[in-house]
């Protein structure tokens, strides 16, 4: 991983990048001057999900389980950018997880989401490796993760779909065997925001 030193090297040198693409431009606003310090800060931020692991963020929040119930947790907002046109697609997930003696802290579900969705992604590998991560982290008898979003690189550009809603489907163990169980809680997930 980059120590700070490198990281400030990098914010530097995607500047110059983003002033050499606006000088492409035919620009006339006088708005922009800083234009390219803020979108090299927001790159970064935008992909701070390369910095972090899942153990780092989950820590202390793993606890012991007696019960033979199910986990499901909906609406958690995906923002994250495609690795193709580096436009954003924004959408929400649902994970649902049968605990085998132990289940995470609930807000590791949306730490988890994060790291990989802050990084340059297709939602697919997205969906699959948060799935991953629960997995590693709790070993359930079953993860279904389940993304619905909006990629705006088919909204605002190449085919200009007016409401295109993409789903992603991963499903581990107990999902795996079970197709019922599955549509169950497919049909229980947000659909993905109106843009
Ligand atoms: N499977 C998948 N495809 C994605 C995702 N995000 C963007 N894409 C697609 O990646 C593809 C890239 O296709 P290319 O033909 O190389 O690029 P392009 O000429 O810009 O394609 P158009 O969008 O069709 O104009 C497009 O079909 C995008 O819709 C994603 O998360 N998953
Ligand atoms: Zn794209």
């Amino acid at each position: 991983m980059k120590n700070q030193k490198q990281r400030e090297q990098d914010l530097k040198e995607i500047e110059k990048a983003y002033s050499t693409i606006l000088s492409k431009l035919p620009l006339t606003n006088e708005g922009v001057e800083s234009t390219p310090k803020r979108a090299a800060k927001a790159l970064l931020e935008l992909t701070q999900g390369y910095h972090t692991t899942p153990e780092e963020k989950i820590g202390e929040g793993i606890f012991p389980y007696e019960g033979d119930g199910v986990v499901h947790v909906k609406g958690l907002e995906i923002c994250s950018l495609c690795e193709h046109h580096l436009l954003p697609f924004i959408g929400t997930c649902s994970i649902t997880y049968i605990p085998d003696k132990k289940i995470l802290g609930l807000s590791k579900l949306k730490r988890i989401s994060d790291i990989y969705a802050r990084r340059l992604q297709v939602q697919e590998r997205l969906t699959e490796q948060i799935a991953e991560a629960i997995e590693k982290s709790v070993n359930p008898k079953g993860v279904l993760v389940v993304i619905r979003s909006v990629h705006l690189c088919m909204k605002m550009r190449g085919v200009c779909e007016k409401d295109p809603e993409t789903c992603t489907v991963v499903r581990k163990g107990e999902f795996a065997r079970n197709q019922l169980l599955t549509m169950q809680y497919v049909s229980e997930s947000h659909q993905a925001p109106k843009l």
